[in-house]
């Protein structure tokens, strides 16, 4: 049982109180949010420049050349006088008195004389022109992408003040998982290890490591006491078995479960404690699309309130066709676009991925659906960029490779002609 879904996807991005401002170098600013609008505090371009390489002259020509402007050099003493030229770079600082810059493709010259014809075009790019000392150019809020950070320096900044990203930290555990190669007999390949990164840059934190855990309480204890971070996630360990120590060592701590357990499927034992000291622990079930369901249930609404982020909006759309609900339990499934309604895809059982990594979003049926609308998870990261079409055509591929036969229950499919995506079913 447990904390009815949505309950617990408002619970985690309401508990916490955003973390609050820094200044950062540009260097250091990539993927933050604007805590303050971002203004001009100079002008661009700074001062008149030329626009192309030739010649700046004044009144008619032909011109005498009295100097040479390189992009970087200090302005010509100017102003320039009615039948004189200066040789001039593109960027280079444009004297008073000049009417225009010649491109050196419009005129010839002749020892110190030029002569050619200005086209309508000054080729001047005036001071301001692009934008004006004291112009709002970004609100509060906008994301620092690659062209905002060239942005904020082009008009003179060096740092940028932002919201705080929340600090993670991941505790991978299980003993029987293994980091690197093919998994032996007994063996699992860490399969949340990877997938975390993504997911936690996505909802706005900063990772500051991963660390794998022995199935061992002592451990648990140590790595609750020693991590430095805004919010740790634990990975395996939410269940009631012998090796899972994670909600012994949180009470130990005198942790409160704001989250203990989530009416859903998968990723029912998930939960999130808040620590004394201020610290956030999700604990992630062990199964990977269970861990990938708790992460879009709780962790990424925690992280994005800590990061001054808005609550994501769920829109809905209709599920076509309609698998069948629970009686109890929100159902989470791996669905791709169809047009404007989602379908789902099928193979997303609490262990595998495969359905995840073919879907656009998860789609959230709640207790007894009987349809067609269900609310709508964009993955993060955006689509796996495959058009539906393509994905529709690698379906046949994988199959003919022999890589992925269909799990047991499954209906077999024939693959003397490609499959629709409604042949392929699964689900929990
Ligand atoms: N008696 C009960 N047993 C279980 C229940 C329950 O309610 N009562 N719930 C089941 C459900 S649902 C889930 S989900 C799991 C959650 O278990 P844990 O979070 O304690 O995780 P583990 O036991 O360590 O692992 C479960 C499963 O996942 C594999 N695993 C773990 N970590 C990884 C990883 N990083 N990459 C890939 N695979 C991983 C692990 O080998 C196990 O197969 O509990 C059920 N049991
Ligand atoms: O959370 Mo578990 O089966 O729901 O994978």
């Amino acid at each position: 049982m447990g904390m009815a879904w949505p309950d617990a996807h408002r619970i985690a991005w309401e508990i916490a109180e955003p973390l609050g401002q820094s200044t950062v170098d540009l260097a250091a600013a990539q993927g933050h949010l604007l805590a303050q609008p971002l203004h001009a505090a100079v002008p661009l371009p700074s001062c008149d420049t030329a626009a192309m390489d030739g010649y700046a002259v004044a009144g008619d020509g032909p011109w005498t050349v009295v100097g040479r402007l390189l992009a970087g050099d200090r302005p010509h003493p100017g102003p320039l006088q009615p039948g004189q030229a200066v040789e001039i770079a593109t960027g280079a600082p444009v004297m008073s008195g000049a009417a225009a810059v010649l491109p050196v493709e419009r005129m010839q010259r002749h020892g110190d004389i030029v002569t050619g014809t200005p086209g309508g075009r000054s080729h001047i790019r005036y001071r301001g022109e692009d934008i004006a000392e004291g112009d709002e150019l970004l609100p509060e809020g906008a994301v620092v992408t690659p062209a905002v950070l060239g942005l904020a320096a082009s008009v003179g900044n060096d740092t940028l003040r932002v919201h705080r990203r929340p600090r993670v930290r991941v505790a991978v555990t299980g003993d029987e998982l293994r980091r690197y190669g093919r998994p032996g007999p007994g063996q699992v390949r860490d399969a949340i290890g990877p997938m975390l990164p993504g997911l936690i840059g996505c909802s706005g934190g900063d990772l500051v490591g991963v660390d794998h855990l022995s199935d061992d309480r002592c451990a648990f204890d140590r790595m609750l006491a020693e991590t430095e971070a805004d919010v740790v996630v634990v990975s395996g360990s939410t269940s009631v078995g012998a090796a899972d120590h994670l909600r012994a060592a949180l009470r130990a701590r005198r942790a409160h479960l704001h989250v203990n357990g989530v009416a859903c499927r998968p990723g029912h034992p998930q939960l999130l404690a808040g620590l004394p000291d201020g610290r956030y622990v999700v604990g992630l079930p062990g199964n990977p699309f269970a861990a990938l369901v708790a992460a879009l249930t709780i962790l990424e609404p925690l992280l994005a309130r800590l990061g001054s982020r808005p609550a994501r909006p769920m829109p809905t759309a209709a599920l076509v066709p309609g698998p069948s609900a629970h009686p109890r339990d929100t159902v989470l499934l791996a669905a791709v676009w169809r047009g404007g309604s989602l379908e789902q895809v099928g193979r997303d059982r609490p262990g595998s991925l495969w359905g995840a990594a073919l879907a656009d979003a998860l789609a959230v049926l709640p207790p007894g659906w009987r349809g067609p609308d269900v609310g709508v998870l964009a993955l993060a990261g955006g689509s796996p960029g495959l058009s539906a079409e393509a994905r529709a055509a690698t379906f046949p591929r994988m199959l003919r490779a022999g890589s992925y036969g269909p799990r047991s229950g499954a209906r077999s499919l024939s693959c003397s002609r490609p499959p629709s995506l409604a042949e392929f079913e699964g689900g929990p």
